[in-house]
């Protein structure tokens, strides 16, 4: 079974089910820095990111951005000195989809690779 960040996104339409709470607790453990959060009833997944100096905030927000273009699934970011917060969820759902742990786990190796 290929782990989550050797996945890639599937495209999900409008109709694509969100995950249950189930299929999120089933998940979350191998994202072990990630939380769930909750804003205007839609589900995210969201982490924040340390750095030296607001350079590499941003040069990590333009590798995650490379990432979400690759794949076709963007999150939102803010990035602040040394500081960048990711967070994913599907908008066409309004809510988590298995795109957005496959996302937040390639997230993490943006970082490893950034260092
Ligand atoms: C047309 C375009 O592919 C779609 O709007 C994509 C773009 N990126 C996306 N990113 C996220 N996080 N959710 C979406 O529903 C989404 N849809």
């Amino acid at each position: 079974m290929p782990t989550l960040a050797e996945q890639h996104c599937s495209a999900c339409h409008g109709e694509a089910a969100r995950l249950t709470p189930e299929q999120i607790d089933q998940l979350l453990p191998a994202l072990p820095k990630w939380q769930i959060v909750e804003r205007g009833g839609i589900m995210q997944l969201q982490r924040s990111f340390t750095f030296r100096n607001f350079a590499q905030a941003l040069d990590f927000t333009n590798r995650v951005g490379e990432l979400a273009e690759s794949q076709g699934h963007h999150p939102a970011i803010t990035t602040e000195w040394g500081k960048a917060t990711v967070t994913w969820w599907t908008h066409k759902i309004r809510g988590l989809h298995h795109n957005d742990f496959i996302m937040a786990a390639r997230t993490d190796e943006v970082v490893h690779a950034n260092v």
